[in-house]
């Protein structure tokens, strides 16, 4: 997987132009883009520490999937959200009710990342309005209770909510981003925000419309 999270130096910015170059004029979300955003994201999460490595280790499998369907023999279906989607179900490469088939479909893996997706919304916008004392760990579990949460078992909850604790503050946190002044950190997500929800919003969408939001 050395070739999925590679040890570069996190940017809040390339993560921002990342997903802004996954949207393409016409609203599809270009699969290499999304996967990239998280990439940058994950290299984030690594260095904050070990106790994040179960939730490093997870996302990155994911990521490693959807490269792995880019890279295999019907790649250019994979090209976006929206083809993907369209493509799997023409095939009945989906496990619509549970688990068996196909457990690494693009649908599901690609479904398990969009709800990350707005648990990062949900994060973001608490840092963005956060004051200079505002607690990560907090705003980390509160966006977390309202999306990632609610699909997760308890063992999961509990120890993502572990982990939480070991945020660092949002001034250090804030550093790490390597953006600049807290002023420009809050510009920058404020940029970034509009971005990533609308991209949420374009695949929660498509799922709803073709009933994929509950996906095994
Ligand atoms: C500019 C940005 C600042 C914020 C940076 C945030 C960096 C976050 C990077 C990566 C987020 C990880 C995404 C995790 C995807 C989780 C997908 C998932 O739900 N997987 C579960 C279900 O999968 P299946 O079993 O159905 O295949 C799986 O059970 C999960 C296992 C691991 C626990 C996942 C906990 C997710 C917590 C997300 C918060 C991350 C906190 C990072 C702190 C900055």
């Amino acid at each position: 997987m050395a070739d999925v999270v590679e040890d570069q130096k996190f940017s809040l910015k390339e993560v921002l132009d990342t997903f802004q170059s996954c949207l393409t004029d016409n609203k599809e979300i270009l699969i290499d883009q999304y996967v990239a955003g998280w990439r940058g994201l994950v290299r984030f999460m690594n260095s904050l520490g070990t106790i994040f490595s179960f939730i490093s280790k997870d996302a990155v499998g994911k990521i490693q999937i959807m490269a792995n369907h880019r890279k295999g023999g019907h790649g250019e279906q994979y090209e976006t959200v929206q083809s993907m989607v369209k493509y799997e179900l023409a095939h009945g490469l989906v496990d619509l009710t549970k688990r068996a088939d196909h457990p690494e479909s693009g649908c599901r893996t690609t479904l398990r990342l969009h709800r990350a997706l707005r648990w990062l919304e949900l994060f973001l916008e608490r840092l963005r309005t956060s004051g200079e004392d505002g607690k990560t760990s907090a705003m980390c579990a509160e966006a977390y209770n309202e999306s990632l949460a609610h699909h997760h078992s308890w063992i999961i909850r509990k120890a993502s909510l572990m982990a939480f604790c070991a945020l660092p503050g949002r001034a250090t946190f804030f550093e790490v981003m390597n953006v600049g002044t807290p002023d420009q950190v809050v510009t920058m997500l404020g940029e970034a925000l509009p971005l990533i929800a609308e991209v949420y919003q374009i695949t929660e969408e498509l799922y709803a419309k073709n009933n994929l939001l509950d996906l095994p």
